[in-house]
């Protein structure tokens, strides 16, 4: 059975990281990506663009594109989008037998511990971690994370593959090809400061949309972790 990929985040707004990472899962695992813009991310501050505008900005990035979909199920909750009841809805929903795959970027992964019901993912889901620079993951994490993450790391670590063949309970690491430097934090900050190059780190539909709505012209507190 084709494994179910989920990819959440903030999205504030979507990036061609995101995007280079969603593509890496749906090619390694050749099976389809949602993407699941959080209505309230439980560790960040207000976001700048509203919650259906990141998703209308997810939209447009990811139209014309095979096996990228948008999934808004988390801007219809109440309160904050704690990735274990979207797990716990996605899994009623495919039964079972479904490998169900929540992806995350390295510095999430070195942050697990701080989730809502954390142990209880690993439940419902596989995780599939990704380097990121400055976050970096490897099976041996001792030293770098909580020793609670480091332990049950150590005892999940699987070969990529093995994800597709239980529904849950493992976790690996995404092979990029590279390291992708975006953050929506400084892609926020070069908008606000004008520097041009920020379009390069977005699909045009995406720039145009930002350009049209005027968002993030101007310098707002950090969204960034809480
Ligand atoms: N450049 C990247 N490389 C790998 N993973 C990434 C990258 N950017 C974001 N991610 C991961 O994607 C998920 C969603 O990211 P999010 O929407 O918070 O974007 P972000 O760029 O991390 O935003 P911010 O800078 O506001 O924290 C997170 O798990 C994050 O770690
Ligand atoms: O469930 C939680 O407690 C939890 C805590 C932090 C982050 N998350 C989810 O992780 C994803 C990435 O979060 P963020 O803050 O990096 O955009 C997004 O889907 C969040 O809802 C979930």
């Amino acid at each position: 059975m084709a494994a179910m990929i989920c990819y959440g985040g903030t999205f504030d707004p979507v990036h061609n990281g995101h995007l280079a990472v969603a593509r890496a899962a749906r090619d390694a695992m050749q099976a389809r990506v949602r993407l699941l813009p959080a209505a309230d991310p439980p560790h960040k501050g207000p976001t700048q663009a509203d919650a259906q505008q990141r998703a209308r900005m997810l939209d447009l990035a990811t139209a014309g594109e095979t096996g990228l979909k948008v999934d808004r199920r988390e801007l219809h909750r109440a309160g904050p989008s704690y990735t274990i009841d979207t797990l716990l809805e996605l899994r009623a929903q495919s039964g079972g037998l479904q490998p169900i795959i929540w992806l995350v970027g390295g510095d999430s992964l070195q942050q697990l511990h701080t989730w809502h019901r954390w142990r209880e993912l690993f439940t419902q889901a596989h995780i599939l971690a990704v380097q990121r620079p400055g976050a970096h993951i490897d099976p041996d994490m001792l030293g770098q994370v909580a020793p609670e993450v480091a332990a049950e790391a150590a005892a999940r670590w699987r070969p990529l593959a093995e994800l597709a063949h239980s529904p849950a309970g493992g976790l690996a690491v995404l092979p990029l090809q590279e390291l992708r430097p975006e953050s929506s934090t400084a892609l926020r900050r070069r908008i606000a400061a004008r520097d041009p190059g920020w379009r390069d780190w977005v699909p045009p539909s995406v720039a145009s949309y930002i350009d049209r709505h005027r968002l993030y012209s101007t310098a707002a507190p950090d969204s960034g972790s809480l």
